[in-house]
């Protein structure tokens, strides 16, 4: 299943959400009607996916809970068949009152009956405290028996900036603002399909996920140099590097070489092959400033040749896409070996390369951000959610992909990618999110095990889908 995520849509912590909901409330506004406001989204969404079924609103003691009363009543409203299992006295506040307006069915969680629908509002971004045995395992046979389940801005049980713990939904409506929960780890994938209902509260942030990229508009007189030149130097195993090639032209590259000591047989004939005799002939082949970017690191190798090549990439003027084994020599020097200058430089790690150059520990957010400022690098943590790092400290969030991707050859087409994209020119917007964007997207149209080797001509495809500017 491909998880579906708002696209563009703004990420904060639990205490950014609270901070931003005070100050709203230091406007006039009252948390009745932010929370009347919460629980109209929610019932809107949660009758148009019950299709007429029975629901049952789980209602916690908190002011999740509080939503989950003004949902029941909102549904009863609309006709549809609902009751309330209670968990908890409603705290003082706005949650009592929205509960002391239910006067709908209601019972006892621990007395609930199974439903084809359970809307989850017993714990949003409050920290979750484990429930005891009897609820637990009420609570996972009242799920279990559900055709859909609903949550309420989070599956209840899992920590708002973490994901960590136990809760599940088909559904999650997160309210105001996605939190790191909705996308990272396993709490992502726990959140099920996720939907953002805008309450209108303002979320001042510089997190966001992924959006739809446009591309910049060839020029009347566009040549394969302006399209975009590419250099992708190849190493012990050459084919990866063909992977990166195809991927770059697949990805709107005028032209693309692929330079290496081993011949390149057997590539596609689009590709120009540059078969140097000596790793330090690299020199030569980058002296030419049509070159646009630089990929090194798929199937490089980490021999002595390696380390010749790399460093060549880094002693040349052009912007550079490092990734796989090129990550591994650069290890903890990174910062110092990319050095100050004015280029961009964009490195793509996976979890494991990551942890050999920069410090891993805490969330993917924080620790990715922290190497994106100390390196000078835009970064691209790989993953299930992958997170884009800039140096002036801006995120951007990848996530729902078609797990399919997971296999060997994807790295190398994802940094060929971004090479074409870093050489395509100004224009559009980012080129590094845009080629995150390009591969997910392609990976989402295919089914679910593939060859990436069929990939590139649906990169194609998505490109020509994107607008331009
Ligand atoms: N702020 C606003 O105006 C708006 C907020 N909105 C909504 O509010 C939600 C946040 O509300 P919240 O802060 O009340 O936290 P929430 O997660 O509902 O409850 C925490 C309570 O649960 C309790 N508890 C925890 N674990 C437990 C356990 N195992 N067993 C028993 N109890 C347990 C915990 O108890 P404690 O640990 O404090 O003893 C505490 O009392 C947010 O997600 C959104 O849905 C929207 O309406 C928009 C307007
Ligand atoms: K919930």
């Amino acid at each position: 299943m491909i998880r579906r995520v708002p696209e563009g849509a703004p990420i904060v912590n639990a205490a950014q959400m609270r901070a931003a909901e005070e100050a709203l409330f230091a406007t006039g506004m009252s948390q009745d009607t932010l929370m009347e406001r919460a629980g109209a989204a929610v019932a809107e969404q949660v009758s148009r996916l019950a299709g007429g079924r029975p629901v049952l609103v789980l209602a916690g003691p908190g002011n999740n809970g509080g939503d989950g009363y003004v949902v029941a009543r909102l549904l009863a409203a609309r006709s549809v068949p609902v009751s309330v299992a209670r968990f908890g006295q409603p705290k003082a506040g706005a949650a009592a009152r929205m509960a002391a307006q239910w006067d709908g069915p209601v019972c006892d969680l621990i007395a609930a009956q199974p439903h084809p629908v359970v809307v989850d509002a017993l714990l949003g971004i409050g920290i979750p405290r484990p429930f005891d045995d009897g609820i637990a395992a009420k609570l996972s046979a009242i799920m279990a028996a559900a055709a859909l389940r609903i949550a309420i801005d989070l599956p209840s049980g899992r920590h708002a900036d973490t994901g960590d713990g136990s809760g599940r939904a088909d559904v999650t409506i997160a309210l105001g603002a996605l939190k790191p929960a909705h996308v990272l780890g396993e709490g992502g994938a726990a959140c099920g399909h996720i939907l953002l209902a805008d309450i209108a509260v303002p979320v001042p942030t510089d997190v966001l996920t992924i959006a739809a990229p446009v591309l910049p508009k060839w020029r009347y007189d566009v040549n394969k140099f302006s399209r975009g030149m590419i250099a992708v130097v190849s190493g012990a195993m050459p084919g990866a590097g063909w992977l990166a090639g195809r991927a770059a032209l697949a990805a709107g590259a005028g032209y693309v070489q692929l330079v290496g000591t081993a011949p390149a047989e057997g590539a596609p004939h689009a590709l120009v092959r540059r078969t140097i005799t000596r790793a330090t002939d690299l020199e030569a082949v980058l002296d030419d400033d049509r070159i646009g970017a630089v990929v090194i690191g798929p199937g490089l190798g980490r021999d002595e040749d390696a380390h010749t090549l790399l460093d060549i990439a880094l002693a040349s003027p052009h912007d550079l896409v490092i990734d796989g084994d090129a990550l591994t020599l650069l290890g903890r020097s990174v910062a110092e070996r990319i050095g100050a200058d004015r280029r961009r430089v964009c490195l793509t790690p996976h979890a494991g390369e990551f942890a050999r150059m920069f410090d891993s520990a805490g969330d993917k957010l924080t620790a990715t951000r922290a190497a994106a400022q100390a390196s000078g690098a835009t970064i691209v943590h790989k993953g299930p959610d992958t997170v884009i790092a800039y140096p002036d400290g801006r995120l951007i969030v990848s996530t729902g992909t078609n797990p399919g991707l997971s296999t060997a050859g994807s790295g190398d087409l994802l940094a060929g990618i971004i090479g074409a994209r870093m050489a395509a020119g100004d224009g559009g917007s980012d080129p590094v999110a845009a080629g995150v964007w390009l591969h997910a997207r392609a990976a989402n149209h295919m089914d679910a095990v593939f060859a990436v080797d069929a990939l590139p001509d649906r990169i194609t495809q998505e490109v020509n889908a994107c607008p331009t500017r």
